[in-house]
């Protein structure tokens, strides 16, 4: 707050006399002046200071100051925005902690207390190493990949306390009512609202997308992350974009910078400000935008942010897999087509579709156990390791935009699981549980809407659903 305060100051009270401790290059780019002897001698020496210089060159002056005291504004504000986060995702597992003590205890009140020997402690699936190696795995026999022996390996007996692996079998095998293991989870890693949030705190989420041709996808990706419970939707989309999206909605912040000349400088800055990114709805295929988004996510990968890759960006992931290949803070939702694609150039084979799950699971793998989200009748989500799907109930209706709606939510799912402790979501992969609240969120909404609306539900239709989908799913 103290520093906000200083740079305000600078703005609206000294904006020629920047003469504040922690600006040092401010104060080096000032016109020489001697010492003020005492304050009523200053005017006439500023006066005398800017006497020889044009009003070209002073404007010119003044605007070089304000824009380095903008820079360091915006570097000051980062540094106390991270220190900011820190406390309050510090306090949020706290938070968290005291809930899941709390619900112990009761299921414990509830419960007859079995035999010790008789409750297994629910194990943890080992999480994947942050460095995999990148080398295309072998992927052993069809029938028994060795991802699911590994998963059997660690298969034990069944106990009061659910065990991951039979959360991830049931889900497997029983469809829709093995759901109901891994819904608490995903529930696990909601922040609670309460009046202690400051804005911000439950999500800052940036949207690389929006051209010329497509300005519907990035506006509904943006729009659900922020009716999931982000606090703040950004959108980098092209200069002509930005009007037509910032015209849809006051709600969302517009930045028409991704096909400027200094794109990636531009968006790097608010980097740090953004908790997860997701790259792709409506960005289009053109080169020069192509080249901004990798250059993009190369940045967010550095600063260790959750990139969820769709649609258009999915395009640059089969030309170029090295760009996320790896990162297992990556979560890509592939379409069939888009699954396709990439499937068929990570393995230079064509696809065989008579298995979704094994295609789905080997592509995860070459990826360097990459989280996928291969979206159809039941959407199979898979780190190379494990296998989710999930078959919330929708409806026939397939209207454009209802990936966007899944990739948008997924970035505020993304950031609170991986912001939750691993306690929260028992040691499974935060990006399988932040991809399954998004998968059931996305059905439901199609579900609700569509009892509304029938074959007239479009994409806006299932956005007004997002908060009843929501309470029903994940805070009844
Ligand atoms: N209102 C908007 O601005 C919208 C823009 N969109 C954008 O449009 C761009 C191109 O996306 P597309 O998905 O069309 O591109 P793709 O090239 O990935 O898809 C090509 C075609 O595949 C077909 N397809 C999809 N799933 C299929 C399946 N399971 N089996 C067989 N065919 C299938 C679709 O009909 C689509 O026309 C992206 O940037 C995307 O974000 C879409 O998100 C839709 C809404
Ligand atoms: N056959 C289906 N039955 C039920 N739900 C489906 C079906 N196919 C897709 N979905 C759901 O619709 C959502 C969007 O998937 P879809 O395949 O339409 O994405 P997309 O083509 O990438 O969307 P977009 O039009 O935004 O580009 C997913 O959450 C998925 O669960």
């Amino acid at each position: 707050m103290n520093l906000l305060k200083r740079a305000t100051f600078i703005f609206s009270e000294q904006p020629l006399s920047l003469a504040i401790g922690s600006f040092p290059a401010k104060q080096s780019s000032l016109p020489k002046t001697n010492p003020p002897a005492t304050s009523s001698s200053r005017p006439r020496r500023t006066k005398k200071r800017f006497a020889n210089m044009s009003l070209e060159k002073l404007m010119e002056k003044f605007l070089e100051q304000s824009m380095e005291a903008e820079d360091n504004f915006y570097r000051l504000e980062e540094q106390r925005l991270q220190v900011e986060d820190k406390r309050r995702e510090e306090e949020h597992s706290r938070e968290l902690q005291m809930l899941q003590m709390l619900g112990q205890i009761f299921a414990s009140i509830r419960m007859p207390s079995p035999a010790p020997t008789a409750t297994p402690q629910p194990s943890f699936i080992p999480q994947t190493n942050l460095t995999v190696p990148l080398a295309r795995p072998s992927l052993g026999n069809r029938n028994h990949p060795p991802a699911l022996i590994d998963f059997a390996s660690h298969s034990q007996a069944a106990g009061p306390g659910l065990l991951m692996e039979e959360v991830i079998e049931r889900s497997f095998s029983l469809g829709t009512s093995g759901m109901d293991n891994v819904i608490p989870l995903v529930r696990n890693t909601i922040p609670p609202l309460t009046s202690k949030k400051h804005k911000g705190q439950d999500g800052r989420i940036g949207i690389i997308g929006g051209c010329q041709e497509y300005t519907g996808a990035p506006f509904f990706a943006a729009i659900s992350a922020l009716k999931v419970g982000a606090d703040l939707s950004h959108v980098f989309c092209t200069k002509d974009a930005a009007p037509v999206i910032k015209s849809y909605s006051p709600e969302l912040i517009v930045h028409p910078v991704l096909d400027s000349p200094n794109a990636v400088e531009e968006i790097e800055k608010w980097l740090p400000r953004l908790h997860s990114v997701v790259v792709g709805p409506g960005l289009g295929r053109e080169d020069m935008l192509l080249k901004n988004a990798k250059e993009i996510i190369e940045r967010s990968k550095l600063r260790g942010i959750p990139v969820i890759i769709d649609a258009d960006g999915l395009w640059l992931v089969a030309k170029e897999p090295s760009v996320i290949q790896g990162y297992q803070r990556g979560i890509l939702t592939p379409n069939f087509m888009e699954f396709t694609r990439l499937y068929e150039a990570m393995h230079h084979e064509p696809l065989d579709s008579s298995d979704h799950k094994r295609s789905a699971q080997q592509l995860s793998i070459a990826l360097g156990h990459l989280t996928l989200v291969l979206k159809g009748e039941e959407d199979i989500i898979t780190d190379g390791k494990n296998i989710l799907t999930c078959s919330q109930e929708g409806s026939g209706r397939r209207c454009g935009g209802q990936g966007d709606l899944l990739s948008g939510s997924l970035g505020a799912f993304a950031h609170w699981a991986f912001s939750s402790p691993s306690d929260a979501t028992k040691g499974m992969n935060p990006s399988l549980v932040a991809a399954f609240g998004a998968t059931s969120l996305t059905r439901q909404c199609n579900r609700q809407a569509f009892h509304k609306h029938g074959r007239s539900t479009t994409t806006s239709d299932m956005i007004q659903e997002i908060n009843s989908a929501f309470k029903k799913l994940f805070e009844s």
